[in-house]
């Protein structure tokens, strides 16, 4: 099983379209998928049509209440995918963890109690370094980093790679980079070649080959609450979601 945390302190980077459609591009490939929302806005929730509002437990009540993850994780409509929700209950989590006992390994023990098998599980975390993220990159095998294709897109980095090398030296040595992913290339600007060849020159052979373009059909299939292959699976989001799935499992 891989634990992919999709993960960069960054707002708006495209973790969490990033989170959720490749965890559907997976199941549709026929591997059992479990995403967890990590992020108290709960956009990846809704983003695979559950009510964040109307869910009887959530990532908070696992990692904060103990409540055990089999009543957590919920079905979604897609076969083969299913989802462990958040809401804004989860935004106190960060202070109400700082006291509690094992509060950077809640995530990675609760995995440990899963009774059904997931291929894969792909975590959206928050866009910040705190606990939420510390518990995901202990719990994980990987971590896949959104870098939008703009201007300054390696700013800030340091501290996401900093925080690695410190969760690998502390908390899970087996902890790898398993990809760099750039998002929102806008084709009508050659920043793309810049930012490419920039974020390369850092990652080498990390950077995916498949580049995620901005695609309005991205940006419109949440508010129907369905991932891109179900809302519009012609559109070069589809398309790149599916390449981008390919590659995450030739990477075995
Ligand atoms: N390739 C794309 N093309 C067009 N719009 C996109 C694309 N990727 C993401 N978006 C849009 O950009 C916004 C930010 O994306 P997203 O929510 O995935 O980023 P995020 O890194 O998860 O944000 P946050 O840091 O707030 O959690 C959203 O409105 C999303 O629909």
């Amino acid at each position: 099983m891989k634990i992919l945390a999709i993960a960069n302190q960054k707002g708006g980077v495209g973790k969490t379209t990033t989170s959720v459609n490749l965890s559907a591009a997976l199941a549709e490939r026929g591997k059992k998928v479990l995403l967890v929302d990590t992020d108290p806005q709960g956009n990846a929730t809704s983003g695979v049509g559950i009510d964040k509002n109307n869910v009887k437990f959530s990532v908070y009540d696992m990692l904060v209440e103990d409540v055990s993850i089999n009543r957590v994780v919920l079905p979604t409509d897609q076969e083969n995918l299913s989802i462990i929700p958040a809401n804004i209950a989860l935004a106190g989590a960060e202070i109400e963890l700082v006291s509690a006992m094992s509060r950077e390994v809640r995530l990675k023990y609760a995995f440990k109690e899963l009774e059904e098998a997931f291929d894969y599980i792909i975590i959206d975390c928050p866009p910040s370094l705190g606990l939420l993220t510390i518990n995901s990159f202990t719990a994980a095998t990987g971590i896949i980093i959104p870098v939008q294709c703009e201007y300054y897109a390696l700013e800030g980095l340091s501290q996401l790679l900093n925080t690695i090398k410190l969760v690998q030296r502390h908390l899970n040595q087996s902890l790898e980079i398993e990809g760099v992913l750039l998002t929102m290339l806008d084709a009508r600007t050659n920043l793309g070649n810049d930012v490419m060849a920039e974020v390369r020159s850092h990652f080498g052979d990390k950077v995916y080959n498949t580049i995620i373009p901005r695609n309005v059909r991205l940006s419109e299939a949440p508010s129907h609450g369905q991932p891109i292959n179900v809302y519009d699976a012609r559109s070069t989001g589809a398309k790149t979601y599916a390449e981008l799935a390919e590659e995450v499992i030739s990477h075995g």
